[in-house]
């Protein structure tokens, strides 16, 4: 359940004073989720989402909602952040940040199909053209830098082989970087739950709150490493054929970027692998954590390697 701030009807009445979009009918917790809560809101012009952030502070917000607005303008699917009378997205309710998005239709799968893949594929494709001339640049906060240092806190709790290939693989990569290849704003985070399925077509992607500028293989590795990963941890040949043929629909890769491509899911694997480890050795006291299973990436790192 990830509704850890609860919000009453009232105060969603008061919050609803600063925005244009009608009266208030019902506000309803939504139970996926993990790290923010969220509702569904409806009101007497439509149905919205309302996320109240758990970790991300006011002064970070601007650049995902603002994103967010410059993609869906652009034909992305995805929510458009609802501005309030006053121009701005973001709002504050209970003392944390706050904004409304368009209510999007569709769900998300654990299983996807072939053809949900190419769709998919396809989208991130779209959302790295749109991007393009988007006038905000964001640091990746989880690339090299970051798995080199949270790598030493790591290291001395893994057991010897899991220490060792996570050691020489943070040194592959720091011999193999990507920042020769094209990129832009990339998602970062387009695993399965983040996006939004209509039968076979991509209704939105969503949770973009690690959206930055980095490689476009790179992103295009992420979604690979779990859109196609199955229960043995091996990737299905077929899913990843499609995710591919369906991002060069749109965006050919460069000859470069297909060379590329094996080391951008090692990396993809790194970063997820060592973010699981980090919720699993370091659970923040007072921090909302679901812990999912670190060991998905490894098994995959070695099936890659
Ligand atoms: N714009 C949206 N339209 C429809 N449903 C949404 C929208 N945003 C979020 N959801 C629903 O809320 C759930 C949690 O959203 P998510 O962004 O993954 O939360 P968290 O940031 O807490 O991980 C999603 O699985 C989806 O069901
Ligand atoms: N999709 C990720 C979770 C998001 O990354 P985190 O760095 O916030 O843990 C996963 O499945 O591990």
């Amino acid at each position: 359940m990830s509704v850890y701030t609860p919000v009453s009807d009232d105060e969603m009445r008061v919050l609803l004073q600063d925005y244009a979009i009608g009266k208030f009918i019902a506000l309803q917790g939504i139970a996926q989720g993990i790290t923010n809560s969220n509702y569904f809101l409806t009101t007497t012009q439509g149905r919205y989402v309302l996320t109240v952030f758990e970790v991300l502070q006011a002064h970070e917000l601007p650049f995902f909602l603002e994103l967010k607005q410059h993609l869906s303008q652009r034909g992305v699917a995805c929510p458009a952040p609802i501005a309030r009378r006053d121009g701005r997205f973001n709002s504050t309710l209970a003392g944390k940040p706050a904004c409304l998005v368009s209510c999007l239709a569709g769900r998300d799968t654990s299983l996807p199909t072939a053809a949900q893949c190419f769709s998919t594929g396809a989208m991130l494709a779209k959302m790295h053209l749109a991007g393009a001339d988007f006038p905000q640049h964001m640091a990746n906060p989880r690339h090299a830098a970051w798995w080199q240092a949270e790598s030493q806190r790591l290291l001395p709790l893994l057991d010897e082989s899991d220490a060792a290939l996570l050691h020489s693989e943070i040194a592959f990569l720091a011999a193999h970087p990507d920042s020769h290849l094209p990129g832009g704003i990339i998602h970062a985070d387009l695993f399965k739950d983040n996006v939004l399925l209509a039968d076979d077509a991509v209704a939105g992607f969503i949770d973009f709150y690690y959206a930055c500028n980095g490689s476009f293989v790179y992103d295009l590795a992420i979604a690979i490493n779990d859109w196609a990963r199955q229960s043995n941890n091996q990737l299905n040949p077929a899913l990843q054929a499609a995710l591919l043929e369906g991002y060069q629909s749109v965006r050919p890769l460069s000859s470069d970027e297909l060379a590329y491509l094996s080391i951008a899911q090692r990396a993809g694997c790194i970063r997820f692998w060592v973010s699981r480890l980090l919720d699993y050795h370091f659970p923040q006291a007072g921090e909302i954590t679901f812990i999912k299973d670190p060991n998905a990436f490894r098994d995959l790192l070695l099936d890659l390697q």
